[in-house]
């Protein structure tokens, strides 16, 4: 589950996604992306920028609320920070980071929502925003091929040496030797994913026609099937892991406890000529030890997207370190994963039946009849909703049955739940998210789900109101024991003294 802070939900890259569905009220939403100048009307697809604003300011505006969109965040009288005091969500992604320090939380007074059009949350204080009761949310796997594609292609742009021979024709020359002198094949080498995530995974599973030999290192050992699919082998230790490798590609996200994790001497048990892909975060490498081993040669190829601070000042070190490949921040940003898996995803809803009440309060959506009341916002957006109360408690040939070998979202209630089990997740080869339309995921194998890779998504907050006035409301029933005087009203009796001699204050 990527659940970023005590408050925090992740929705997956369908685009379904609800903010705050019980407030009616408008919200104050400021975007942050970068601009696009003249490249914006280049692709009507191409949405994740200032221009575009992630193509979501008409849905925003119809729904009532204000959309803010700039590039400018930083310094005092940026145009980020004339919205700071009244907003209530604030959009960023990892490409064009607000960094969103204890500071501007605390100026932050109605802020409710930081989300994370991306993947990678580290430009935010996690515990300021935890502190301060702000849901965290990021849109885990919307980039997931793209980075892990990306990856590849900088694995062979390094093994193969090929920008060398890219410059060459730029320049006019012409030279074999001085590209070929240090280009290999990538068959046979061993490669070490340092990280087997979401695209730590995609990324083993293309380099399995490479035939090179896969090592992988992670808090969690990915699925036996995987194992067996890719034949990559799990280390446990990662001094053990990396004086094997010809190349490491890491994609851990940045914590505290990977921040850094590539110091001096760690780089130190790199195989001397070792080529490193880091498109996870940079923060994870020791900036200057990473400039000292390119230098030295010990380290002889880095390729990348990801630099600290973002934007990369042009006079950044890791501009100059020798055999470099790096770029700016793009892997997890191409127009497939803006659109946040564009293709059609099969939803399933799965809520109690109103019957005879459905009809008598049009705001009464948590039923099987109002499925939640999104059926035409998620079939205008090309998703197919199956809404059913079947929910398979009932044995083997329920509606839910029906549906869970190629459902890619499940959504449920606490209400109503599916008990969703570690046999139910195994069937359900498709699924990508399971959103809990409420609080408390108790009903999900959360272990059985995170090895899964499956987001899990509760609304956070949204029934707190209800469920503390109806707390107050038993405390008072209990303390003036009020049930006795009610069934005395229901049966025609009438003893006040059988109610007060346990009535209290
Ligand atoms: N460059 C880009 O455009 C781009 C795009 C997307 C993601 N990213 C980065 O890549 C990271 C990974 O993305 P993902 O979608 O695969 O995330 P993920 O959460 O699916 O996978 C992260 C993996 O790292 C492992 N991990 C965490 N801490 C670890 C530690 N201390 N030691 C070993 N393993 C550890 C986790 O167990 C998990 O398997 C993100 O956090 C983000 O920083 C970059």
């Amino acid at each position: 589950m990527a659940t970023l802070s005590a408050a925090a939900a992740t929705v997956d890259g369908t685009g379904s996604r609800t903010l705050h569905a019980n407030s009616p009220d408008s919200k104050k939403i400021v975007g942050v992306f970068y601009k696009a100048n003249e490249y914006a009307s280049l692709n009507p697809e191409f949405v994740g920028c200032a221009e575009a604003a992630l193509g979501i300011r008409d849905w925003l505006e119809s729904k009532g609320h204000q959309y803010i969109v700039t590039d400018d965040k930083e310094g005092p009288n940026c145009e980020l920070e004339k919205h700071i005091h009244d907003m209530h969500v604030l959009i960023t992604t990892p490409f064009h980071p607000v960094y969103v320090t204890a500071e501007k939380i605390k100026k932050a007074k109605n802020l409710q929502l930081l989300l994370t059009a991306g993947v990678g949350s580290d430009h935010i204080d996690l515990k300021a925003a935890a502190d301060a009761g702000i849901t965290v949310v990021e849109i885990s796997g919307s980039n997931a091929v793209s980075v892990a594609e990306d990856e590849l292609m900088r694995i062979l742009i390094l093994v193969r040496n090929f920008l060398p021979g890219y410059h060459q024709v730029i320049d006019g020359d012409w030279n074999v030797a001085g590209i070929a002198h240090r280009a290999y094949d990538l068959e046979g080498k061993t490669v070490g994913i340092i990280g087997a995530g979401r695209i730590g995974k995609l990324l083993l599973q293309r380099l399995k026609p490479f035939n090179c030999n896969l090592l992988y290192h992670d808090r969690l050992m990915i699925s036996p099937e995987l194992e067996k699919e890719t034949g990559a082998k799990f280390e446990e230790d990662l001094d053990v892991i990396l004086p094997k490798c010809d190349v490491v590609v890491i994609n851990t996200p940045l914590t505290e406890k990977t921040r850094g994790m590539f110091d001096k001497e760690r780089i130190g048990k790199l195989k001397k000529g070792v080529l490193i892909v880091n498109n996870a975060r940079a923060a994870i490498m020791d900036t200057q030890a990473v400039v000292d081993a390119c230098s030295s040669g010990h380290i002889a190829g880095y390729s990348g997207d990801v630099w600290n601070p973002q934007p990369a000042p042009r006079d950044h070190p890791w501009r100059y370190i020798p055999n470099h490949a790096m770029t700016p921040h793009v892997s997890g940003t191409t127009i497939n994963s803006q659109a946040n898996s564009p293709d059609s995803k099969k939803i399933v809803g799965v809520f109690y039946k109103a019957n005879e009440y459905t009809s008598l309060n049009p705001e009464f959506v948590g039923c099987v009849e109002a499925a939640l009341g999104i059926r035409d916002w998620l079939e205008s957006k090309g998703h197919r909703y199956i809404v059913t109360d079947d929910n398979c408690k009932e044995g083997p040939n329920c509606q839910l049955e029906k549906h869970i070998h190629d459902m890619h979202v499940l959504i449920t209630t606490p209400f109503h739940p599916v008990y969703v089990t570690a046999e139910k997740k195994k069937k359900a080869k498709n699924l990508q998210l399971l959103l809990t339309a409420g609080v408390g995921s108790d009903h999900i194998d959360m272990k059985a789900t995170a090895d899964a890779g499956i987001t899990v998504v509760e609304i956070s907050g949204s029934n707190a109101v209800s469920v503390a006035e109806d707390e107050l409301m038993r405390i008072l029933i209990l303390v003036r024991n009020f049930l006795p005087g009610y069934h005395q009203v229901i049966d025609g009796d009438g003893n006040v003294a059988g109610i007060t001699h346990r009535a209290y204050d």
